[in-house]
């Protein structure tokens, strides 16, 4: 699976959303290792705090079906630019992703952000910064 692939099936992915309050479908598409690909969609809540992102749901659909190990993610959603993840899913793909996994960013236009990990959010708490 390329990266174009991986990015059309975020894109087809936003279908899964549940966005009843925003109306702003996001999805994303994550590539194990073992060329499996999770999709997910944002998952919102009345009460607006309990949202969950696409990239989140991918993430945790694919870690709690025991599949642990990753090569990408992709993200579309409708956006002016290539879409940027919040910061709770960029701590969440430090501590479940590769420090050096690329993440294709991108949204209906074609416009495509090709990071990493660690560039999504360097200095991240790990699980080193809880040795006492
Ligand atoms: O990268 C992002 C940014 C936002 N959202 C969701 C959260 C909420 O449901 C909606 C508006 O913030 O978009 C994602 O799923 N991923
Ligand atoms: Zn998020």
């Amino acid at each position: 699976m390329d990266k174009q692939a991986l990015m059309q099936q975020a894109i087809e992915a936003r279908k899964r959303a549940y966005v009843p309050y925003s109306k702003f479908q996001v999805g994303a598409a994550l590539l194990t290792e073992d060329g499996k690909v999770y999709l997910g969609g944002n998952i919102e809540n009345a009460a607006y705090s309990l949202c969950n992102c696409a990239e989140r749901t991918a993430l945790f659909k694919a870690y709690s079906e025991g599949d642990k190990n990753y090569k990408a993610l992709a993200v579309a959603a409708d956006t002016p630019k290539a879409v940027s993840p919040c910061g709770a899913c960029r701590q969440v793909m430090a501590e479940l992703c590769p420090p050096d996994m690329p993440v294709y960013l991108t949204n209906l236009n074609g416009d495509v952000w090709e990071t990493t990990v660690s560039d999504l959010i360097p200095g991240a708490f790990n699980k080193e910064d809880l040795r006492g």
